[in-house]
């Protein structure tokens, strides 16, 4: 774990964004490949995020932990799995995925679902969110794109379901700076080190469950 400055300056942030940037950009096709396998293997080994109901994820693109293999596993085991589609604006809207052609490439070289859009509100109806982020720290901070989209959706979600951050080891880090408007993720996964649930967040079935 890499220790990083307290405080809560805008300008801070965006320095950090730009190392852990050129960290990802520095991460080979084999480690993207073995983060995707873990990631789906220790998230389809939660037995309530498996079952069979609603879970919000993003789909990978670039450097992010890799995503894809998960949504896949999701999808056949009959989980419904919510997809962001960005709003001009910042705001997210949701639509399902339904397969490999459910998806075209979007705009800020996203890959977005195509059919019907819930709006924001659907975020209510996910039993857990899986949420991009280029650092957490212990206390749940998470350190985004800088669009504030995740601050604002993770505002509809249900006080129950946990926001579970996806980073790579390196990314978990002792301390983030943190603004009034950031909103903490409830639980982290690295391929390492499996999930931890973070400061006050909350997990199904009690925090020694995870
Ligand atoms: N895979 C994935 N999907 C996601 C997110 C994510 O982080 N990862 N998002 C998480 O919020 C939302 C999209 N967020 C975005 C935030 C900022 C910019 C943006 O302004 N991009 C600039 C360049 C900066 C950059 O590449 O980061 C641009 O394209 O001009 C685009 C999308 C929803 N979908
Ligand atoms: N709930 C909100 N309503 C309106 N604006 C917000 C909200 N949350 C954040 N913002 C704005 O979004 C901008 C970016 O916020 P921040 O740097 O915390 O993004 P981030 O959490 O790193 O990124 P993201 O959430 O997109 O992954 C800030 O200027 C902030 O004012």
């Amino acid at each position: 774990m890499t220790g990083t400055s307290g405080g809560g300056d805008p300008a801070e942030k965006e320095r950090l964004r730009g190392g852990f940037l050129a960290r990802r950009r520095a991460r080979g096709a084999e480690e993207r490949a073995r983060v995707g396998s873990a990631v789906r293997d220790t998230l389809m080994g939660v037995p309530w995020l498996a079952m069979g109901g609603t879970v919000a994820c993003y789909y990978s693109v670039g450097g992010e932990p890799d995503t894809r293999k998960l949504v896949t596993a999701l999808w056949k085991r009959g989980t419904y799995v919510l997809l962001p589609v960005f709003l001009p604006g910042g705001e997210l809207d949701w639509a399902a995925f339904d397969g490999p052609d459910s998806l075209a490439p979007a705009g800020h070289g996203l890959v977005e679902p195509t059919g019907h859009r819930y709006g924001p509100g659907a975020l209510a109806r996910a039993d857990a969110v899986v949420c991009p982020a280029l650092a957490v720290d212990r206390s749940g901070v998470r350190l985004g794109r800088g669009a504030g989209c995740y601050d604002r959706a993770l505002a509809h979600k249900g006080p129950h379901s946990p926001a579970i951050a996806l980073v790579h080891d390196d990314e978990f880090v002792e301390s983030l700076p943190a603004e009034p408007h950031d909103r903490p993720v409830d639980a982290v996964l690295t391929p390492g080190g499996g999930v931890r649930v973070l400061g006050d967040g909350v997990w199904p079935g009690g925090r020694g469950t995870a």
